[in-house]
């Protein structure tokens, strides 16, 4: 029998570089908003302890907005709230809640509403995988992505709606997903779970139409972000070749995204899914003609 290939890395490994934007990053990048853009809205953002999440929250507390975030780390939660305040002089609000408990996601939408009197937008951002063979997975490990990736966006969805509809107020729903387009070997667990709420999205963002919630998806492609020490060294150093610009995103292209899908410029925008890729979903062309030199180790010339 073949044993299955595992990679557990050690996340406090002092080895491995450090990734992702730091947080003088997040306090001090430009970005192409006006500064009261958010004013007055509240957003929930799941997963802001770290990465895209908490590039998301740093850009909605600078464009104006009250700003809930959750996570199981509470240090991380704590980290993040004590940096925003530090470098903006906001107060944001922090429940630790894993995703993945409907009771505990009840609780959470319960006290944000408490706390800023409603909710504008839910970003659905929590989530992610192990890389490994499909063959291998455990029925543990298949569940845990699963009940993360798709049921605990669920679980979000619908208490924050129930909320809406009970208040008669309008609501908005980013679900932060992947590219899965042409599949992802070896991420097969999470490829299922984020098609699934794309197709959740689309079918709700009809359902419920009618109680003026909308609802859309960010595919993101390769971002780095802290995230990345879920894999080996070196498959990340591959990880720019995913696209034809040969490149990494960062959680800031994708803070900037949710931004604009929490803003009113967005308001007839419904049931749609916006790729932020660099062009992974085209990539992988045959090039009947033999690819041009140009497209080498390192990009276009
Ligand atoms: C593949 C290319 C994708 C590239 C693009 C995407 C990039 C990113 O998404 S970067 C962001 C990555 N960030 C994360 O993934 C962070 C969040 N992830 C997690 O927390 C875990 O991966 C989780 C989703 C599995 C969380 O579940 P949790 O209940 O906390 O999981 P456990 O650690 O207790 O494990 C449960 C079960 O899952 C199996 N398993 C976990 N890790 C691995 C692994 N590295 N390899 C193989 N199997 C794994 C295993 O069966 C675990 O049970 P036990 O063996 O009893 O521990
Ligand atoms: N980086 C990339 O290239 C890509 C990332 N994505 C997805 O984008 C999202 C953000 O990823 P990224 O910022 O890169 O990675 P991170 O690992 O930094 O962010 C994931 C966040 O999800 C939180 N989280 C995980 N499980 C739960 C849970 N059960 N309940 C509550 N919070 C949870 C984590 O917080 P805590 O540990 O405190 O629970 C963490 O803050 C994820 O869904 C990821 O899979 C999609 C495509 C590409």
């Amino acid at each position: 029998m073949t044993a299955p290939k595992i990679f557990r890395p050690d996340l406090n490994d002092p080895t491995r570089p450090k990734r992702g934007l730091t947080e003088q990053d997040l306090a001090e990048k430009a970005t192409v908003y006006r500064p009261d853009l958010l004013d007055g809205q509240t957003l929930l953002i799941t997963g802001g302890g770290s990465g895209m999440g908490k590039a998301a929250a740093f850009l909605a507390v600078r464009l104006g907005a009250n700003v809930a975030i959750c996570g199981r780390d509470v240090e991380k939660l704590e980290r993040t709230r004590d940096v925003i305040a530090k470098e903006t002089g906001k107060e944001i609000f922090i429940q630790t809640t894993t995703i993945r408990d409907p009771e505990a996601v009840e609780e959470l939408i319960g006290s944000v509403h408490d706390k800023f009197g409603g909710i504008n937008t839910v970003v659905n951002n929590a989530g992610g995988q192990f890389p490994q063979d499909a063959i291998d997975f455990t029925r543990k490990g298949w569940l845990a992505v699963i009940d993360t990736n798709l049921n605990g966006t669920w679980w979000m969805m619908q208490e924050a709606a129930k909320r809406w509809r009970t208040d008669g107020k309008p609501g908005n729903i980013i679900n932060i997903v992947a590219n899965v387009e042409r599949g992802m070997p070896q991420a097969a667990h999470t490829c299922a779970a984020r098609a699934g709420v794309i197709y959740l999205s689309k079918t709700l963002a009809t359902e419920w139409a009618p109680f003026n919630i909308r609802i859309n998806c960010i595919g993101p492609g390769v971002i780095e972000t802290e995230g990345f020490a879920m894999y080996p060294e070196e498959a990340l150093a591959r990880f720019h070749q995913a696209n034809p610009m040969k490149m990494r995103g960062d959680a800031w292209d994708v803070a900037e995204a949710i931004a604009y899908f929490a803003s009113p410029a967005a308001r007839f925008i419904n049931g749609d899914l916006m790729i932020l890729d660099g062009g992974q979903a085209q990539w992988g062309v045959i090039w009947p003609g033999g690819m041009p030199d140009y497209f080498n180790e390192g990009g276009a010339a």
